[in-house]
């Protein structure tokens, strides 16, 4: 679905390339973490991939096209980009014409509207709140109410970057839900997370990226208790592997695989 084909990309002025000769290829339906320490270039890849900068070497296509080529309208029909600061893409003065506001320029009928927004304020739990202005939320609920925009237009390739910052759990569960729901969809998810743990618990893919390229990639069992990701000053293990490495069992990628060994071990 998503293909970077040697992809450079160098900040104006700086003197080295931020990502390097990246090849990377997403499928239908994947389910992406990016992981790695701070200035890895991990936005700088997923604002690539949205789009929003060009590649100074190689190509980025979406679904075979160019993504160069592409409009700005287009791109926003298949694309749905959650920033590190979700505040900063909410514009209205209520949650409900944030959420219609996208919708409205698919130039969908008021219906459509109308049922696409009450939709994502169910799913997203927000219709309490659906009146209010989203200055007056804290951050937790701007950020979800960035998501009921997601939600509302469900498009086939998702980026979030840094998605579960500001959740308390009881959002967080609400948003773990929303995911869910999107993975079953056969949503394309690609992820910046430096929670492991979170990581862990929806990605079936993790790619860690150090000084712009690609230094591991594969299944969370595998990339997240690398040595790599453990050097300190780097991203701490998820609870499970941590615990894994602690009783010397095998890397089960699941809170149930892990009881299982773990009785297994009892017995
Ligand atoms: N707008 C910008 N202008 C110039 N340089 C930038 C800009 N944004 C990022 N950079 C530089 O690009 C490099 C990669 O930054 P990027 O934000 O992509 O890393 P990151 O892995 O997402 O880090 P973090 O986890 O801290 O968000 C860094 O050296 C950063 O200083």
């Amino acid at each position: 679905m998503l293909t970077f084909n040697k992809v450079s990309f160098r900040w104006p002025k700086a003197s080295t390339y931020c990502l390097n000769n990246l090849d990377l290829t997403l499928n239908q339906g994947e389910r992406v973490a990016l992981v790695g320490d701070n200035g890895a270039g991990k936005s700088t890849l997923l604002r690539l991939a949205a789009g929003l900068l060009k590649a100074d070497e190689g190509q980025i296509t979406l679904n075979g096209v160019d993504l160069s080529q592409l409009k700005a309208q287009q791109r926003a029909m298949s694309i749905g980009i959650l920033f590190q600061e979700a505040e900063k893409q909410i514009f209205h003065s209520s949650i409900k014409d944030e959420i219609a506001f996208g919708l409205k320029q698919r130039k969908l009928t008021r219906e459509q509207i109308d049922q696409y927004t009450e939709q994502a304020l169910i799913l997203c739990e927000l219709t309490e709140l659906a009146d209010k202005h989203p200055l007056d939320l804290h951050a937790g609920q701007r950020r979800m109410v960035a998501v009921a925009c997601l939600a509302a237009l469900s498009p086939p390739l998702l980026l979030l970057d840094e998605p579960s910052r500001d959740f308390d759990a009881h959002w967080l569960r609400i948003f773990e839900k929303w995911l869910a729901h999107c993975q079953q969809s056969g949503t394309t998810i690609l992820t910046i997370s430096h929670d492991l743990d979170f990581v862990a618990r929806h990605y079936s893919r993790v790619i860690h990226l150090s000084g712009g390229n690609i230094i591991n990639d594969g299944p969370p069992s595998c990339v997240l208790c690398t040595e790599e990701l453990q050097e300190p000053g780097e991203l701490p293990s998820p609870t499970l592997y941590a615990l894994n490495q602690a009783l010397s069992l095998n890397y089960p990628d699941t809170p149930e695989e892990w009881s299982h060994s773990w009785l297994n071990r009892m017995r």
